[in-house]
């Protein structure tokens, strides 16, 4: 008790409601429909912020940023912080203890593990893989769903950022392997989908986050067969990756002209630059053969932060079709041009890329990430005392109206070089910044650059059932943001 006085008195500068409920602290203020949470977390924001808003989640100090003032001390330094455990436990089992949970050292050495596999030179060559499966997913769409029919579009979209992580990252033959067969793909996407629904669950009942209490529940239960489906799925990946490693050293050794696994295939891909290759291929990389396990789970569950923008995108488009039609002009016009290399035809499209910004920005789906403060902090107004845990809003960053007038229109313009000139560089951050700042970024952009301009090209974009206005969107979060009800679009096919 005198312990919990001392911390509860190094918070009474700053606001946030007062007298935290033993063991609850404040969650009581956050209980309610699930359906809803996010509006309760923007609710109470608005009511004590937008300075840092105290709160105590169970015994917890927990302070909540929105300004980037505030962010950027922190997301620029790690030294003074590190991942909470209170919040990343619960995804770790989902995640894997990959790059996303890590701390320390042992960060370190995985981020250096895995950064040659996503420099831009790597990039480079992936945009062609990019845009051959993006074309296939347009088609894909055409064919199966019936012009003019509502429907979510997340769904397929899951499936292929899986499809894609396993071509790019570890190097698995779509064509071939067995662990793209679809029902294999379909349980993975369903247990992901189930996955959120789980974690949220344990964060909201935080004696979940004991373990062996959480075991004997139902939903403990569940989220067991879910690891076993991403672990069974993980293992598939590494055996076909060994299997193939194994191939290419004994094609190697019957024609002496071929380097050990670096033969370009048909998307000019050197496949010795993949993680998978590099992990376990080359011993020079320091993972143990756990580690490389859980980095390709954390590689696997990430794709869906992908999936989610790319059916918010979809979503946007069909609410505004000036933009879409502007968006679709520019495609035309760069696809008229002839000979480009895919890298080339992906840079050219500025104004998607615009578009996919401003999707990212009203609808960050890392709504809100966390760090430990391993001591104190000074931020521009505030002093925020050690071992305090920060939940770093951003849904509400990307509303600042300081730096975004009239937050809530959806406007792509506002990323024109000449409008960023002079805004806060903390002001726009979906990705996070700096040290500990998503690593699959220009990744995730190329590819949707070439899944956006592939419908473009194909099909018009009209809104689904629920998905008919800004204000009928019912948008939550669920680890990562999504749409209740579903991202429901209808296609509509070009005319010829
Ligand atoms: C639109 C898509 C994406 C968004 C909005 C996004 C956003 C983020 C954010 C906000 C973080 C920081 C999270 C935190 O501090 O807890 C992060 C970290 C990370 N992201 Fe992404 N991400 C996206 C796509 C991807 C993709 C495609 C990959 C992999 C191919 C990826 C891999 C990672 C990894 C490994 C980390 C942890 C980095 C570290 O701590 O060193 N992300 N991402």
């Amino acid at each position: 008790v005198v312990d919990k006085v001392r911390r509860t008195s190094k918070l009474a500068h700053l606001a946030g409601p007062s007298y935290p409920l033993p063991l609850l602290g404040h969650l009581k203020d956050m209980f309610g429909p699930r359906a809803t949470f996010l509006d309760r977390c923007n609710a109470f924001l608005q009511r004590w912020g937008p300075e840092p808003v105290k709160f105590w989640v169970g015994e917890t100090p927990s302070v909540s940023l929105t300004r980037p003032e505030d962010l950027e001390p922190l997301l620029s330094s790690q030294r003074e912080v590190f991942k909470p455990d209170q919040m990343y436990k619960a995804v770790s089992g989902f995640f894997g203890d990959g790059l996303i949970t890590l701390n320390g050292d042992q960060w370190f050495a995985h981020r250096r593990a895995l950064t040659p596999a996503f420099h831009f030179k790597v990039l480079e060559r992936y945009a062609g893989i990019f845009t051959r499966r993006a074309a296939a997913l347009a088609e894909q769409l055409s064919s199966e769903v019936p012009a003019g029919q509502s429907f979510n579009i997340v769904r397929p979209l899951g499936a292929f950022v899986i499809g894609s992580i396993m071509e790019t990252a570890f190097g698995i033959d779509a064509a071939t392997d067995e662990s793209h067969r679809s029902d294999t793909m379909d349980r993975l996407v369903r247990a992901t989908e189930d996955a959120f629904f789980i974690v949220m669950h344990r964060i909201f009942h935080p004696w979940l986050l004991i373990d062996f209490v959480f075991k004997l529940t139902p939903h403990g239960r569940v989220a067991r067969d879910h690891e076993d489906i991403i672990c069974d799925m993980t293992r598939r990946v590494i055996a076909a990756k060994k299997a193939q490693l194994k191939q290419g050293a004994k094609d190697a050794a019957a024609d002496q002209d071929d380097v050990k696994g670096a033969v370009d295939d048909d998307d000019g891909v050197r496949k010795k630059f993949t993680f998978l290759d590099m992990a376990l291929g080359d011993k020079s990389l320091v993972l143990s053969d756990k580690e490389i396990i859980e980095e390709v789970r954390t590689l696997i569950a990430v794709q869906q932060t992908t999936a989610s923008t790319l059916s918010f995108i979809a979503v946007m488009l069909a609410l505004n079709p000036e933009v879409q039609e502007r968006a679709r002009a520019e495609v035309r016009e760069v696809d008229a041009v002839e000979g480009l290399l895919p890298l080339d035809r992906l840079k050219r499209l500025k104004y998607v890329e615009r578009v996919i910004k401003e999707t990212l920005r009203l609808f960050p789906v890392t709504a809100a990430f966390g760090r430990k403060l391993k001591s104190e902090v000074k931020l521009p107004t505030q002093t925020i005392p050690a071992g305090v845990v920060i939940n770093m809003f951003v849904y509400r960053t990307h509303r600042d109206p300081r730096h975004w007038p009239e937050p809530e229109r959806f406007d792509p313009d506002r990323f024109l070089p000449e409008q960023c000139a002079g805004r806060h560089p903390y002001a726009y951050v979906p990705f996070s910044a700096g040290p500990r700042n998503c690593i699959g970024q220009r990744y995730a952009m190329l590819q949707m650059l070439a899944v956006v301009s592939a419908w473009l090209a194909r099909f018009r974009l009209l809104p689904g059932d629920g998905c008919e206005s800004r204000e009928a969107l019912r948008v939550n979060m669920d680890i990562f943001l999504c749409i209740e009800g579903g991202a429901n679009v209808r296609l509509e096919p070009l005319e010829a």
